[in-house]
């Protein structure tokens, strides 16, 4: 089977101006359509997920995996994580297509490209399909073993919580979440765990999701009011988490919205980045989506490092992500611009003086065993 696969994968170089490399996949053979789009490897070897969705058609997918890499450059230039950004989206039903046989064929993609792209979960993509993902290729990161570093859910959901005690901290002066209301839309990997952080926390939580099994299992655990996929943006509350897809806040949303800040782990949260000067205008401080959630690549960044994985120096640096934001509303207020502007000036600086570019090579642990 492995050996067909091979004869069957194609790899055509799209060429988009602003893109270092963008590539289309395919094997018909086992039902793979994939573009694993690389934006800029000028601070390292590009890293970002692969997300499986049914996009529509390749026109929709592309302009997807663009954004989403983009964002993966911008995420590695704040976090200091010293990675291009890269991203793969494989147009597929998760829940339908997602078979052995397509998997390894994307894994031989990924493995051609001889580690310019390094791949993890993302939607639709669980960490047992990286852990397949590795028997082809070591270009793979967050598999559930010992000499990795696990699901990055956790991490992501940790620094988004530490992402949200840093808008009140704006806000009202103090990080407290107790007593605030914080209205989660999608409770996934992420907004699950998110939840769960702020419900201990003291939070009083409103929840969405087109899941209501879902809805209901966290309503039984936090005592949160579920609201529609529709309702739960016009929900009165301190912070709206956006932990669903992007695109989630535009000219149609942002006048909807009831809230005193958006902080949440969705990637590509605006739809424009002209979205951002029109929360800013409402008064809606907006933590930057590619500094709140770079979490889970703060955690896989770390297992590629020589010394390897540890969980402890994990957390300290995602703890980093109040101070990033704190830093980043103060340039926002002194310039007059909005946070998303400060953060895309922050990234271009230290790309155009290549701050942070990686020396040491990635070291792949798990792949020695
Ligand atoms: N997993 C990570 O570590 C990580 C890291 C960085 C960014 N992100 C981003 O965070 C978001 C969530 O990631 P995840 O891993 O939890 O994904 P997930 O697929 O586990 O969860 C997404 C959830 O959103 C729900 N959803 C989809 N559309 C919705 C809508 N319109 N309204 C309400 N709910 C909706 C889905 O039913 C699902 O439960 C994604 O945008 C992802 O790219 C995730």
């Amino acid at each position: 089977m492995a050996q067909a696969c091979e004869k069957t994968l194609t790899l055509e170089e799209i060429s988009v101006s602003g893109y270092e490399k963008i590539i289309r996949v395919l094997n018909p053979e086992v039902g793979l359509h994939a573009i694993i789009c690389i934006h800029s490897s000028v601070i390292g070897p590009t890293l970002g997920g692969i997300r499986i969705y049914p996009y529509p058609n390749e026109e929709i997918a592309l302009k997807d995996v663009m954004r989403l890499a983009k964002a993966m450059t911008y995420k590695s230039l704040l976090s200091e994580c010293s990675w291009g950004g890269g991203k793969a989206v494989i147009i597929a039903d998760p829940k339908v297509d997602k078979t052995k046989e397509l998997l390894s064929a994307f894994a031989e993609a990924v493995h051609q490209l001889k580690g310019e792209y390094i791949c993890a979960e993302d939607v639709g993509c669980s960490p047992e399909d990286v852990l397949l993902i590795s028997k082809t290729t070591p270009y793979v990161v967050g598999l559930p073993h010992e000499k990795s570093s696990g699901n990055p859910a956790i991490f992501t959901a940790w620094g988004t919580f530490r992402g949200i005690q840093s808008a009140l901290k704006k806000i009202y002066n103090s990080s407290d979440l107790e007593g605030r209301k914080i209205a989660i839309q999608g409770i996934g990997t992420v907004g699950f765990e998110l939840a769960r952080l702020l419900f201990w926390a003291g939070a009083h939580l409103i929840i969405s999701d087109l899941d209501q099994k879902r809805c209901l299992e966290l309503q039984q655990l936090t005592g949160a009011v579920i609201l529609s996929t529709e309702e739960i943006l016009k929900a009165e509350c301190d912070v709206l988490a956006p932990c669903a897809m992007g695109g989630i806040l535009n000219s149609r949303t942002i006048p909807l919205l009831r809230c005193l800040a958006v902080a949440g782990c969705a990637n590509n949260q605006l739809l424009n980045d002209s979205d951002a000067d029109e929360l800013a205008s409402r008064g809606i401080l907006y933590a930057p989506d590619f500094i709140i959630n770079a979490g889970g690549l703060i955690n896989v960044s770390l297992e590629l490092e020589a010394e390897g994985y540890s969980p402890i120096r994990a957390r300290n640096r995602v703890n980093r992500i109040y101070d990033q934001l704190m830093v980043i509303y103060k340039i926002a207020e002194q310039n007059r611009f909005s946070t998303h502007r400060a953060a895309l000036s922050f990234g271009d600086y230290r790309l155009k003086y290549q701050i942070g570019k990686r020396i040491e090579p990635p070291y792949f642990h798990h792949a020695s065993m």
